[in-house]
């Protein structure tokens, strides 16, 4: 699997997948342009009328419920129907699972259409399982991934899907497998919406591979390296939002196996 990686990359950037966005008004500029700079073709829809046709043409969909309200979640629930209908791959972003009802309810109606990939922090993945003690803080993490492991197993088996736990670690769980990928910068940390960026670029990996473990693998491993790589050259938050961007947009072969940190 390891070996693949780079290769998985490049098929993204030569194949540019088309990848339907239904995310949150925080981060939809970001996530556009990090799917272009990885090479694949961006597509934000969220209209009833015409949510399911755009299902229909894409190659993945990303559901993301950062700022979801009802009308937000009428369109993620017809989408992912008709990306289960139609057997497309998509990705779901539990953005601050179990910080609101309104959310776990949301989260439970889309998880019965069988997403592919779930990527989330730990606070959100221990609240897909149940498992969190305490309500959530809000989007981010009060846990650390590796405390999310059995919490990812849990949810990889009851909805046959691939979970990957993100944070200073990031875990990647399912059919058997776990995954740790020990890149990344916490300044990371102080940009919003890169999680919400690295569950797009899954979207684009997941479109484009046909093994969606290595495909979800090759993602977050790129995702983490580019932002470490950025993170070197950044003065703060604002100047690593641009330098991300740009490292996913560059990347060498050679600095993707320097940096890679795989077991
Ligand atoms: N403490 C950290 N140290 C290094 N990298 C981190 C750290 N926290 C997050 N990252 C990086 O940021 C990415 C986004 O993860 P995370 O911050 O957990 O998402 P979210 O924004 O959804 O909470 C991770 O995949 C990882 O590469
Ligand atoms: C701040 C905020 N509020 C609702 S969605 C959002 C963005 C969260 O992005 P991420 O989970 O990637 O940090
Ligand atoms: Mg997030």
């Amino acid at each position: 699997m390891e070996k693949n990686l780079w290769k998985h990359i490049e098929t993204v950037r030569t194949q540019s997948p088309l990848v339907h966005n239904i995310t949150n008004f925080v981060v939809m500029n970001n996530t556009a342009n990090a799917l272009l700079a990885v090479g694949a073709s961006p597509i934000m829809a969220h209209a009833h009328p015409e949510v399911q046709d755009m299902v229909s043409i894409c190659q993945a969909l990303v559901i993301n419920i950062g700022t979801l309200n009802d009308y937000w979640v009428r369109s993620m629930l017809l989408a992912a129907e008709k990306a289960n209908q139609l057997g497309k791959p998509w990705v779901l972003d539990p953005v601050g699972a179990g910080a609101t009802n309104y959310r776990n309810h949301t989260l439970s109606a889309l998880l019965s259409y069988k997403p592919t990939v779930i990527r989330g922090n730990a606070s959100e993945i221990l609240a897909l399982a149940k498992a969190n003690t305490t309500p959530t803080k809000g989007v981010d993490s009060t846990a650390e991934s590796s405390e999310a492991i059995e919490a990812a197993k849990l949810i990889a088996e009851k909805y046959d899907t691939l979970v990957c736990i993100s944070g200073k670690t990031d875990i990647i769980v399912g059919k058997g497998a776990i995954i740790s990928l020990d890149n990344g910068d916490a300044l990371m940390t102080k940009v919003t919406g890169l999680g919400c960026s690295a569950t797009a670029v899954i979207g684009a990996f997941i479109a484009a591979i046909d093994n969606k473990l290595e495909a979800l693998t090759a993602a977050t491993a790129l995702f983490s390296i580019c932002g470490q790589l950025a993170a070197k050259q950044s003065a703060g938050p604002g100047s690593l939002q641009v330098n991300l961007l740009d490292k996913l947009h560059n990347i060498s072969e050679e600095e993707f196996w320097q940096t890679l940190k795989i077991a």
